[in-house]
This record gives structure tokens, C-alpha cells and sequence, in this order.
């Protein structure tokens, strides 16, 4: 069935906005669509994949929009909605936006100089080609610029993933177990789950695979004193809760009120009663020196690029500047030295992130571990070895869209040396 043709004018209208890029591309279209009530499901869906096709191919689309007396942005919203939805729903197009949709079809994009090919601005596609080469930077940019599957956590509190994955089946929903993470599922397609009583039983949460990966790297146990550092709205606190069987006390923080206010609904919905949000102002606050050196396990998720979660923010490769990693990464070297003095004798730290970048990555935990002698590294083959997860990696975890299926994300395990006893003192001015 062909959409109404305003919905092109809608979406350019939504596109004019956020190609401005003062804002989130889903906030702004959030608030677009709060403000056109009108707009059916069908219409906002197609909307919003059209801008998000912008976002991920505007180099390709601008290059070609430009040519000809029709406006850029109708032109932009047109190649959009067409590789989103098809030229074919499209109703009420003139000829000559027909011929031009044609034209650039039938384009042949392996034609193209690498860097147009990989819609990323000139600086990130140095960074890659400097990391990875530019034969894998185009792989990793290809898949990059598609959307991401949808991923399920089964919460084993309240399900197991036989049980789950037939429920589904009845809904019909076909989800698949996935490779890495114990409890993850691949829905096919991408079914709305909100009002399924599996999710709103809390049985179920949305989660990549590789987040879920990283929660299970931490390896906290039963009974244990967990902090997620930077918890946000929750994700890898909720599967942290889930695996320490609703045992212990994990605390939940975060510098914004915000984002924890998120964790509230699912919290309640998971059935997990160890977790305890804490807003903190900034990494040294008394909240966080009043638990030094008595935590088994502490995860930093830090604050990042988030380059590795393009295939569901493809904005923020636009958004985001140069100037800002070094800026990211002096903050997340505060914030990991912050969190190390949680960490008990033995006990360990995780740092992570879903950038793509060794600046923020390989780089900050060696500044880390050059100037903390009391942390060491455990090689990523040994900690996921101990977690039986199936990834061959060697000093780090590495996980990329093209490879993995996941989103890019990185992760360290620190340990801290098991320490001479020293008098209570002593103990106390080190954690100062
Ligand atoms: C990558 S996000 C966390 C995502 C979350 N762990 C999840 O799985 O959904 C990073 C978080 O760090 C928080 N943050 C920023 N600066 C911080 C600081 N100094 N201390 C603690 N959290 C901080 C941000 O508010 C943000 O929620």
C-alpha cells in the first residue's frame, strides 16, 4: 500500500531540523511527532526511517542531491524514504523526481571514491583507516550504515530462553539464541514488544548482544558488593542484578538524575530487589569514598564517542567533533581512577565503552595502568574463557558490527593485586 505524498513533505520538514544537529536525531523526532498528532504509526515509522537512511548515506545523498534546480532537502527526503520504504510506496511523485530517483538507483556505488562510500566525515574516516586500514573501513562502514538487528535479554529471575523464544512463537514473534551472550535472543524483523505480557512481565528486556556480553565479562557472583559506575537508564545494571541471582547489593550511579529516573520502571519490572540507585555529582563525591576498597566488582561504562552504536544513532557521526575525544578521554581517565578506588584487594574493574576509537579505548586503560601499579591487566582470552563465552580475543574485548553482528564495543578487565595487609591506617590514606 503507497503512503500518503505528504509524508514527504513531513519528513522533510523533521529533516530540515535535525540536519541542523543541535539535538539527538530521536529527540527531534520524538518532539516532531508529539507535535503531529495525526500522524498513524505506519506514517511515523516511514518518517523516521527515511531521515535515518539521510543520516546514514548524506554524503552519498548530498553529492547527488545537489544537481539539478529541485530544492537539496525535498531531493535528500526523496533518496531517504526511498531506500527506506522502496520508490514504489511513494505516491504523488512528478516526473522528474521519478527520473532522478531512477538516476541515482542505478548508480554503482563500488565507483565511488572510499570516503564518499563510507558516509563518514573526513576525520572519522582517517581515525578507522589509521586503526583498521581502508579496505576494513569500508566493511565496517558498510555495515555501519544499516540498521541494527533487535536483541532480547531473557531475565533469568523470571524466565528461562526455551520458555521465552516459545511464547514468543505464539505472538508469532521467530527469535533466535544468540552466540555470545548466554541469554540473548535475535528477533526477526521488529515487532513493537511493549504491550507483549513477556515484556511487561519484565521476562524480557532490549538489549544488544555485545552490552549483554560486557555485563556477563564483569563476572559478579552471588552475595557480592557490585557498583555499576555509570549505570544510565540501566542496561547492564539490570542484567548485573539478574546474574547475581537478586543477591548482594549492586549500586546503581550516575552523574545525571535523568537517566537513572529511567532505570525506575524497568527496575520495578525486573523483580530485582538488590539495586540501589545512587545520583552522584562528579566521580570523587563523598557517596563514592565512603564505600573505598570494599567492592568485589566495579563496571565503568564510561561517558564516550558512541561511534560504535552507529546503526542506531547514525547522527552522531555527524554530531560528533574531532576536539571532543581528547576532551572524552581526559574525563574517562578521571572517571576509571575514580572508580579504581572502589575496587577491594582482588576484586575487579571493567572498564568499557561502545566507542570504536583506541583513544578512548586501548589508550586510556595504558594511561590507567601506568600509573597504578596496584591494578594489572587480565588478558579478555582468560576473562571470557571464565564466562565460557565463545569470542577469540586476545588483551581486550573488541567487538565490530562487521564481525560480531554486534554493536562496537570495547572492555578491559583490571584486577586489583592482593594486597599485604597494612594497618588500618595506612589503608586508609592510600584510598584518600
Ligand atoms: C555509556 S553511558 C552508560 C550506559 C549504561 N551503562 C547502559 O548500559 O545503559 C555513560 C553514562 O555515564 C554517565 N556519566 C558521565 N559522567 C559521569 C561521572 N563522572 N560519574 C558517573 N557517571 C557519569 C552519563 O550520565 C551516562 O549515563
Amino acid at each position: 500500500m503507497r503512503l500518503p505524498p505528504a509524508i514527504l513533505a513531513n519528513t522533510e520538514e523533521v529533516l530540515r531540523e535535525i540536519l541542523r544537529f543541535t539535538a539527538p536525531a530521536d529527540v527531534t523526532l520524538s518532539r516532531y511527532f508529539k507535535d503531529h498528532p495525526r500522524l498513524g504509526g505506519r506514517e511515523r515509522g516511514a518518517v523516521a526511517e527515511g531521515v535515518y537512511a539521510v543520516l546514514r548515506n548524506k554524503s552519498f545523498f548530498t553529492d547527488f542531491a545537489g544537481s539539478g534546480n529541485a530544492p537539496t532537502i525535498r531531493r535528500l527526503a526523496l533518496l531517504g524514504m526511498a531506500e527506506a520504504v522502496g520508490a514504489e510506496s511513494l505516491g504523488g511523485l512528478s516526473e522528474e523526481e521519478n527520473q532522478f530517483l531512477a538516476r541515482v538507483t542505478q548508480i554503482d556505488r563500488k565507483l565511488l571514491s572510499p570516503l564518499l562510500r563510507s558516509n563518514l566525515p573526513q576525520w572519522l574516516y582517517d581515525k578507522l583507516v589509521a586503526q583498521f586500514g581502508e579496505q576494513e573501513t569500508l566493511e565496517l562502514a558498510a555495515v555501519l550504515n544499516t540498521p541494527a538487528p533487535l536483541d532480547l535479554r531473557v531475565n533469568s529471575i523470571k524466565a528461562n530462553r526455551d520458555d521465552v523464544i516459545a511464547e514468543l512463537a505464539t505472538a508469532p514473534i521467530i527469535a533466535e539464541p544468540m552466540p555470545y551472550a548466554p541469554l540473548g535472543l535475535r528477533v526477526h524483523k521488529k515487532p513493537a514488544l511493549q504491550n507483549l505480557p513477556l515484556f511487561k512481565s519484565g521476562a524480557i528486556e532490549v538489549q544488544d548482544e555485545g552490552s549483554q556480553v560486557l555485563a556477563q565479562l564483569v563476572g559478579a557472583r552471588r552475595g557480592e558488593m557490585v557498583v555499576d559506575f555509570c549505570a544510565g537508564a540501566g542496561g547492564k545494571t539490570l542484567a548485573l542484578g539478574a546474574i547475581m541471582r537478586n543477591t548482594g547489593r549492586l549500586y546503581a550511579f550516575d552523574v545525571s538524575e535523568k537517566r537513572l529516573a529511567k532505570l525506575k520502571p524497568r527496575l520495578a519490572r525486573s523483580g530485582l530487589s538488590n539495586v540501589h540507585p545512587v545520583v552522584i555529582a562528579h566521580e570523587r563525591d563523598a557517596k563514592v569514598k565512603r564505600l573505598a576498597g570494599k567492592i568485589d566488582r566495579v563496571l565503568v561504562d564510561a561517558p564516550c564517542s558512541g561511534l560504535g552504536t552507529l546503526r542506531r544513532n547514525p547522527d552522531v557521526k555527524w554530531r560528533q567533533q574531532p576536539q571532543a575525544i581528547a576532551e572524552m578521554q581526559e574525563k574517562q581517565l578521571s572517571i576509571l581512577d575514580g572508580a579504581s578506588r572502589l575496587v577491594k584487594s582482588g576484586g575487579r574493574l571493567v572498564y568499557a565503552t561502545c566507542s570504536l576509537l583506541n583513544e578512548e579505548n586501548d589508550a586510556v586503560v595504558e594511561q590507567f595502568l601506568a600509573t597504578h601499579d596496584d591494578f594489572a591487566l587480565v588478558p579478555m582470552s582468560a576473562a571470557l574463557a571464565e564466562q565460557k563465552i565463545p569470542l577469540e580475543m586476545d588483551k581486550y574485548l573488541k567487538l565490530l558490527p562487521h564481525k560480531h553482528n554486534t554493536d562496537g564495543f570495547f572492555a578491559a578487565v583490571l584486577e586489583r593485586k592482593p594486597m599485604a595487609a597494612k594497618p588500618a591506617k595506612a589503608q586508609a590514606e592510600t584510598e584518600e
